[in-house]
């Protein structure tokens, strides 16, 4: 369970469909300041991982590390079978069409409408389409996402919160990807509408197939949703597992983080709610 314990870096071609996302002894440092040092982590194919940590220990900064936005100072990253550090230089643009990305805030174009801004990386990666059916995926995208027909002609300015985050959901999932990226999708929505959000993902994870890599600091979410949570701490991954695993480690920060009052309370909610579900698997 401990990510630590890997061994020497090499992934064998027949495991690169097993874990998308292989990161091996990755350090990432910021002048003098370390962010990442020697942290390991793998993504297990189809799962939902919650990333949680502190705050500023570097969970943004390891996503943008996985989608080749940060170069990091030392180890490697594998993604769908494909090195990341390796291939930054030449920009593969093929592996970068393969994943999705819901930035914290939705980072939507604010002089686009929602349709346009999730036309975006269609132009970007299918500049041959056609208008029309540019047009009609994008409303399609827009939908499957959760919001109504009329939102599609909006500026994000014009949007809620919430539907701002589902409008950078459906830009993120323009290109079908395989894997999903989302940094801190509930931040900032009320409850109801964050799970709602969270019913989505796993709704979409689930019908889709998506690997989703999740950080977030909502409890609820990662109860609800996570198959397992990967815990950054010390500049690694310190543990990753499911909730139970978690729970049987000695680690002081995961011991308050999930015993504090608000992890209790978001475990009672969760076994409440499967408690009314009669038994019905989710
Ligand atoms: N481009 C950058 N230049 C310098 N320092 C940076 C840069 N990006 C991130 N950092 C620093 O790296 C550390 C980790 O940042 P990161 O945003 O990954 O934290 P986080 O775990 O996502 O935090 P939060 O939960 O508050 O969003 C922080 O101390 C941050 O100031």
């Amino acid at each position: 369970m401990h990510e630590a314990d890997h061994e020497a870096h090499e992934v064998p071609p027949q495991f690169a469909g097993e874990f998308p996302i292989v990161i091996e002894n990755l350090t990432n440092r910021f002048g003098e300041q370390v962010v990442h040092e020697d942290l390991s982590l793998k993504v297990r194919r189809g799962e939902i991982l919650g990333v949680v940590g502190g705050s500023g220990t570097g969970k943004s900064v390891l996503m943008r590390s996985i989608i080749g936005l940060q170069i990091p100072e030392k180890g490697s990253i594998d993604v769908l079978g494909q090195s990341i550090t390796d291939a930054m230089e030449d920009e593969d643009i093929d592996i970068r069409s393969r994943w999705g990305v819901l930035f914290q805030g939705g980072a939507l174009f604010s002089t686009l409408t929602v349709a346009e801004n999730v036309e975006v990386p269609l132009k970007q990666f299918y500049p041959e389409l056609a208008n029309d059916l540019m047009h009609e995926i994008a409303r399609y995208k827009v939908r499957l996402s959760g919001l109504p027909e009329e939102a599609t002609s909006k500026y994000p300015s014009e949007l809620s919160g919430g539907m701002r985050k589902r409008a950078g959901l459906a830009r993120a999932l323009a290109l079908d990807p395989e894997l999903l990226f989302l940094d801190e999708p509930t931040a900032g929505l009320d409850p109801i509408g964050a799970a709602a959000f969270d019913h989505l993902t796993r709704e979409l994870a689930d019908t889709m197939g998506l690997t989703v890599f999740l950080i977030t600091h909502d409890l609820d979410t990662l109860y609800a949703i996570c198959d397992r949570v990967a815990v950054l701490a010390d500049h690694k991954v310190i543990a990753v597992g499911t909730i139970p695993e978690l729970l049987a480690t000695d680690h002081a920060w995961i011991q308050e983080y999930f015993n504090g009052p608000r992890g209790r309370a978001a475990d009672t909610t969760y076994h409440r709610a499967d408690e009314g579900r009669d038994g019905q698997e989710r």
